[in-house]
């Protein structure tokens, strides 16, 4: 089991660089997230809107037609596209529908609400097989890749040429892709070690406290502990919220390693700040939302840092 490195609380695992005076949306990346279903709208919203508030520069929701006026709901600035659906999912036609648009993405988070269904099984695939893509693969579709056992070869492996690919699996999610049960945190630490080493995949293990575990450039995978976050956490939605958040920092320009410590770092913030201002136990993933926007700037550096 490789040594692991655990964060301070503060600073940052990392920074990234502060705005500049002429910064335009263009800037800040144009991010795609993937997902929802009828009754699990919410999940893919929370995941668009956590975008917005890690500062994308666009974002836009691809869901089944059926909920498209619904997402668009949660938030104005909130771009949404209808894919073809069967009434409550997508249908096999969404991934056609998806191609030709996924060019124009910097990144893409797929899997919040998006069910086990054919429509979504072939979004995924689809995704997976685009190794110039950025991507963030959490919820269903890590239960859909245990369920086709798409890992069990090198297929969709990616190597250090290839785009990001960063998986954020709850330890029962880690559990169906590698059968480490969810209870042996040192178990899973060294199946999702293995994983990242032979696959290439950066892989967030999310809990209290979460880990991401990541190669580090000499080929073997390096495990880092965060120290943000709380047991409020623990509710509906907070990993939807995390996922838009690792998409945002890849659309800005992020390694997967990076995105990811640093995006489980200030989401953890995001829960301080919303137990703090609320309570552990009444917070919601609307909570860790509104907060996101109060600790975002944590993630930049100051402004004399860059001598702007
Ligand atoms: N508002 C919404 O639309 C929401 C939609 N969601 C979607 O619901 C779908 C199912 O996700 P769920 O995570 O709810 O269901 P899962 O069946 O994947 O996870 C729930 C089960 O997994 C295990 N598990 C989860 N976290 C664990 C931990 N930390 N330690 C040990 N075992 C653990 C437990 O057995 C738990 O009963 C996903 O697509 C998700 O995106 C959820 O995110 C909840 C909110
Ligand atoms: N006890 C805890 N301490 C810190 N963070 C927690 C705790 N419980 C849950 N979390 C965080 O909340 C999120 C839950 O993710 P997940 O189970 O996927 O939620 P959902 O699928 O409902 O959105 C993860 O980021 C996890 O690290
Ligand atoms: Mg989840």
């Amino acid at each position: 089991m490789p040594s692991i490195v655990t964060q301070s609380t503060s600073p940052p695992p990392l920074r990234i660089p502060s705005r500049e005076v002429s910064a335009h949306k263009g800037n800040f990346g144009r991010v795609l997230l993937v997902g929802g279903s009828r009754g699990m709208a919410g999940s893919i919203a929370l995941s668009s809107i956590a975008a917005l508030h890690t500062g994308s520069g666009l974002v836009a929701a691809a869901v089944p037609d059926c909920i498209l006026d619904c997402v668009a709901g949660f938030h104005p600035a909130l771009m949404t596209i209808g894919l073809p659906d069967d009434g409550q999912r997508f249908s096999d036609a969404a991934w056609e529908s998806t191609q030709d648009r996924l060019s124009a993405q910097a990144a893409v988070g797929c899997g919040p609400g998006i069910t086990t269904g054919s429509g979504g099984a072939k979004m995924v695939e689809g995704l997976l097989a685009k190794k110039d893509l950025p991507l963030v693969l959490d919820a269903d579709a890590l239960n859909l890749i245990a369920q086709q056992n798409w890992f069990a070869d090198d297929r969709f492996g990616r190597n250090k040429d290839d785009a990001a690919c960063v998986l954020t699996p709850h330890p029962g999610e880690l559990q169906r892709l590698t059968g480490a049960p969810a209870s042996e945190v040192d178990g899973q630490l060294e199946a999702a070690t293995e994983m990242a080493n032979r696959l290439g995949l950066t892989i967030v293990v999310k809990g209290g406290p979460s880990h991401v575990v990541y190669q580090d450039g000499n080929g073997e995978a390096d495990v880092w502990r965060n120290t943000t976050g709380n047991p409020g956490m623990a509710t509906a939605g907070c990993g939807d919220v995390l996922t838009g958040v690792v998409t945002s920092l890849l659309g800005q320009g992020l390694s997967g390693p990076d995105a990811a410590r640093l995006g489980v770092w200030i989401h953890g913030r995001s829960g301080d700040e919303a137990a703090a201002r609320f309570s552990r136990a009444g917070m919601t993933a609307q909570q860790v939302l509104d907060a996101l926007m109060l600790v975002a700037d944590e993630m930049t550096e100051a402004a004399n840092e860059q001598g702007s």
